[in-house]
């Protein structure tokens, strides 16, 4: 086996995680992070290449994680917050219609076709050891768009959608698809840099939320 696979948008997301775990047999044999790009399909394919490499090297990794940063809805993750998933949720994956929104799994294509439809669960034995090792975390659905939610009237029809979803990120369903079809374990951690809603780059908190992945880190051991 292995290890841990995390998987991350950007190096310095990476480079934060790395940075929580000091011990050096950590890092090199336990964990191992890898900054595979921005956006589900990236993430997605880059997750499914490096599960199948080691896989044919005889050392499948034992689980994945999705981390990094991401906004937070408004209540319920604020800056700085450490989020865990219970689910990714593909929250733009689908139709529109004069009626709204149609979730993919509502479009009535055969279920083989949907890599497991819109809403991929952690997987419970992960998700519970790392909740135990981040008893602050918030913990909820994690919604996964191709395309930063930007104004008040997009953060609003994504909470009627999914009452339920504390932050989105881009990358977390990609990484979900690519570990179940691996059949490996999944789960997604994240923290928060910037509320949803109207775009204002400027209140984007990196170095915060850089800095809370830092501290989050050890759970990942
Ligand atoms: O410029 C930098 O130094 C830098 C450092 C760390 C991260 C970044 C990013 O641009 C991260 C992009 C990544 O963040 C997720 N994210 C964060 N906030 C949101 C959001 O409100 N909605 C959707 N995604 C968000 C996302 O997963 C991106 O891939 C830059």
């Amino acid at each position: 086996m292995s290890g841990l696979l995390v998987v991350t948008a950007v190096p310095a997301e990476a480079d934060a995680i790395r940075a929580g775990l000091t011990d050096a047999a950590v890092t090199d044999a336990a964990v191992t992070v890898v900054p595979a790009g921005v956006g589900p399909a990236v993430a997605g394919a880059a997750t499914a290449r490096l599960l199948a490499l080691a896989e044919a090297a005889g050392r499948p990794y034992r689980a994945v994680v999705s981390a990094g940063v991401a906004g937070g809805f408004a209540g319920r993750a604020a800056v700085g917050d450490m989020v865990l998933g219970t689910a990714s949720i593909a929250a733009d994956l689908g139709a529109e219609s004069p009626d709204g929104f149609i979730p993919v799994d509502e479009l009535g294509m055969p279920p083989a076709l949907l890599g497991g439809g819109s809403v991929l669960p952690a997987d419970p034995r992960l998700l519970a050891a790392l909740r135990a090792a981040l008893p602050s975390a918030t913990v909820g659905p994690v919604l996964t768009v191709s395309t930063v939610t930007g104004t008040a009237a997009g953060t609003e029809e994504l909470r009627r959608r999914h009452p339920e979803a504390v932050a989105e990120a881009m990358e977390g369903y990609g990484v979900a698809v690519a570990a179940a079809q691996a059949g490996v374990p999944f789960a997604e951690l994240r923290t928060i840099s910037n509320p949803i809603g109207p775009r204002d780059r400027d209140a984007w908190r990196l170095r915060e939320a850089l800095a809370a992945l830092t501290t989050a880190a050890p759970a990942l051991r």
